[in-house]
């Protein structure tokens, strides 16, 4: 099967009451990991690389591993989504190498730190659209920006987040504000603010509604109903590899993610694509630690990596399974980008806004 746009897997979710998860990929193992799972549970994916992985491992690289992945695996439809362009430069870059979806991120500025103007982020946006639908590939905007609503601090990881202390209107997207988004951009999908922040250090407790606000999701729905939310940060800081981690020499605080329930409340009002990176981030380096620990002979670094890849698709199996995409990747017949295209064109696929 070949690679498909995003807003394909993203409208087959929405028809049929499903989330994907997106996960981050950098490397060999988390590709074969996110494979292995998806060949078991018969689901649909996502894998999006970050600025910090094209940084990483370098943009051919991370191509031609999924490229792999979608050789290997010929009957799961596969997207190759990038994430947070900071500039359509970038988003463009990506078009060019074969991405079949990009994630415009004009929430910032092209600094990729400091809170954009709604105007800057609409203008970016719609110029990214309009090049994207032509070819058929799938655009992702962001409106807010990420950060805790516990803290009221931005969420700079890795250099990418706003920095310092952000208002409370600034943490939270705003349903009147997405809806104008949407009519002026027709972004196909929309990362909003509702107190997730991407990283392990989450909230500091367990998450109640005040601060993460599931609430928000719904109001945003109702106003974009065919616009596919996105939940960025969306891991859940699994408790158990946090212990592992710490039990085998780690020093990671307590510390809290989006609990798996919460995130499934949110597939029910319009969220189709959730952003997991740090839980398969943790699984891996538990893993690692607790493989060398009891294994201090071992020097064959396949060794220490086939057990994070069995954590990892762990992981994943877990939220295709919890999400609802099992059992779907069987369903979807595979549309070229060029017939993609032909339908942004006549009007198919335009935003409904109310
Ligand atoms: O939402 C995301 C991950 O959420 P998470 O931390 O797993 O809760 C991604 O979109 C981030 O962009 C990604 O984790 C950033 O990765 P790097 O830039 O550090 O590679």
């Amino acid at each position: 099967m070949p690679l498909v746009s995003m807003r394909q897997l993203l409208d087959h979710a929405a028809e049929n009451g499903y989330g994907l998860p997106a996960f981050n990929v950098n490397n060999l193992e988390q590709i074969q990991a996110i494979m292995e799972a998806a060949a078991e549970t018969n689901s649909p994916v996502i894998m999006q690389g970050s600025a910090g992985a094209r940084k990483y491992a370098g943009e051919p690289y991370l191509r031609h591993l999924i490229e792999a992945a979608i050789e290997t695996h010929p009957d799961i439809p596969i997207v190759m989504h990038q994430d947070h362009g900071a500039s359509p430069a970038i988003c463009i870059q990506s078009m060019r190498s074969g991405f079949s979806s990009v994630m415009m991120d004009g929430s910032l500025q092209e600094d990729a730190k400091t809170p954009a103007s709604f105007e800057y982020n609409a203008r970016v946006s719609k110029h990214v659209v309009d090049i994207a639908h032509a070819i058929g590939v799938s655009v992702e905007g962001e409106l807010g920006c990420l950060g805790s609503l516990e803290t009221g601090m931005g969420e700079k990881e890795d250099g990418h987040g706003a920095e310092g202390a952000l208002s409370h209107d600034q943490l939270l997207t705003d349903p009147n504000e997405a809806a104008e988004f949407v009519k002026a951009t027709g972004v196909d999908a929309l990362a909003i603010a509702i107190g997730t922040s991407h990283g392990a250090y989450k909230f500091t407790r367990p998450p109640t509604g005040a601060v993460l606000r599931i609430d928000r999701i719904k109001e945003i729905h109702a106003r974009i109903p065919n616009t596919h939310l996105v939940m960025h940060g969306s891991s859940s800081v699994p408790q158990d590899w946090l212990k592992i981690i710490n039990q085998y020499g780690g020093t990671m605080g307590e510390t809290y993610g989006v609990p798996v329930e919460e995130i499934v409340e949110g597939i029910k009002h319009g969220v189709r694509k959730i952003n997991i990176d740090t839980d398969l981030r943790m699984a891996s380096t538990g893993a690692i630690r607790k493989y060398l620990a009891e294994n201090t002979k071992d020097f064959d670094p396949r060794k220490y990596f086939a057990a994070a890849r069995k954590a990892m698709k762990e992981i994943c199996v877990a939220r295709y399974t919890a999400f609802g995409c099992a059992g779907q990747a069987s369903k979807i017949k595979p549309m070229s980008l060029e017939r993609m295209a032909e339908r942004y064109k006549k009007g198919e696929l335009n935003a409904i806004v109310k």
